[in-house]
């Protein structure tokens, strides 16, 4: 697929990270032809994803970098599509830059990123009952925690309505390249759902065992490779997907979310309890819907109060954020704007800021395994 070019230019074209995988453009095969000549470079990348799609990242990328060489107005990056034939390539390509252990991973059909040495945080992100602002607190914590530098990656396993595409503004499909599955990239995170495999006329009852086997794709066959976080968007209640999650990512930790009144408190009391038997840790509560502002200042607790506080002093951990009900966190969840994107300075932006600060100077949950236990 790609031309043979000079070292010079391979090696600062080297430097280009494609911005899906984390791969640069040389690694990848990307580069289809670079010609020079009049005091011009015309380049050809192959799209790894639809080249009509606006591609100014990696266009800026590619001119800062020959900047020593060319005017930004002397580069000239066009992309094309890729076939069939050379998206396989790139698969293979994605896998030669694997380490030891992140191969012998996918042969056993594990994640890539449960490698021991791994820096990769999952974060289950989990409510007793649907309705109370999970995948709304999933998509504006991701977004936080992607604006503080981190590589974040957002799965939508909410199996009763997948809406975390739509809310985080995806607007095109994963890329299947060889056998791995590259999610979509919106608002600095990736995206990756289930709902992209299903037409959406489709009715689909998840049962346990399918939904294990479908989780089970979703975390070994998508290239989740340099990942700071990955956040769940678990299906309400106390099912089946913590179950699996548990089995499959040891290390993962839940965060419950849940609204101000206390029969939601028991509610999600309820999910709660069924992560810790799966042996889960639970790492924190956040309360949504916890008052509305008036532009004047006055408070009201439309939903009551106190069930935050209430559940995370019963589940022994913190609470570590009350987002107030905001009329752009909804119109944005609706036309696939976050708060976090459109409103960075509000209120309930500020606190997902705070929520995503504190999970991150909270680092990984120590393991205290009863194999490990010295007796
Ligand atoms: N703090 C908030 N202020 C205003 N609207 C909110 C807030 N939190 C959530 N919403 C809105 O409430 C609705 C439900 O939120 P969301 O879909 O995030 O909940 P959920 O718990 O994931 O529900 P489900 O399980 O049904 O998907 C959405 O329209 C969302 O925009």
């Amino acid at each position: 697929m790609s031309q043979r070019l000079d070292p010079e230019l391979e090696s600062v074209l080297s430097k280009v990270v494609e911005p899906h995988t984390g791969v640069d453009l040389v690694s990848l095969g990307l580069i289809r032809y670079a010609k020079e000549g009049w005091g011009k470079i015309s380049i050809e990348v192959g799209a790894i994803t639809d080249p009509y799609l606006p591609e100014e990242d990696l266009r800026v990328q590619i001119a800062a970098s020959l900047s020593q060489r060319y005017s930004k107005d002397k580069v000239r990056v066009t992309f094309t599509y890729l076939d069939e034939g050379e998206l396989d390539e790139v698969g293979n390509r994605l896998r030669e830059v694997l380490s030891v252990d992140e191969r012998a991973n996918l042969e056993q059909r594990k994640p890539l990123f449960a490698v021991s040495d791994s820096k990769t945080r999952v974060l289950g992100i989990s409510s007793g009952k649907g309705g109370v602002g999970k995948s709304s607190t999933a998509v504006n914590l991701a977004v936080s925690l992607s604006k503080m530098g981190k590589k974040v990656g957002l799965l939508d396993a909410d199996v009763y309505g997948f809406s975390v595409p739509k809310m985080l503004g995806v607007e095109y499909p994963p890329s299947v390249l060889g056998g791995f599955i590259v999610p979509p990239l919106a608002n600095g995170v990736h995206c990756m759902s289930m709902g992209f495999f299903l037409s959406e006329d489709t009715p689909v009852v998840w049962r346990g065992p399918m939904l294990h086997k479908a989780l089970e794709q979703f975390l070994v066959d998508v290239y989740w490779k340099g990942y700071d976080f990955i956040l769940i968007d678990m299906p309400p209640g106390t099912g089946d997907v913590a179950l699996s999650l548990g089995e499959m990512v040891p290390k993962s930790e839940i965060y419950v979310v849940t609204t101000p009144q206390p029969a939601a408190e028991r509610v999600a009391q309820r999910s709660a309890y069924a992560a810790k038997k799966m042996k889960i840790p639970i790492r924190g509560v956040v309360e949504n819907m916890s008052y509305f502002e008036t532009p004047g200042g006055e408070r009201y607790e439309i939903f009551g109060k106190g069930g935050g506080e209430e559940l995370a002093k019963e589940l022994d951990v913190n609470l570590l954020g009350q987002v107030p009900i905001e009329i752009p966190l909804r119109d944005g969840g609706d036309v696939g704007l976050p708060v976090t994107v459109s409103d960075p300075e509000s209120r309930a932006s500020k606190e997902y800021m705070h929520i995503a600060e504190k999970i991150v100077a909270m680092g990984p949950p120590r393991r205290y395994r009863s194999e490990l236990k010295i007796r």
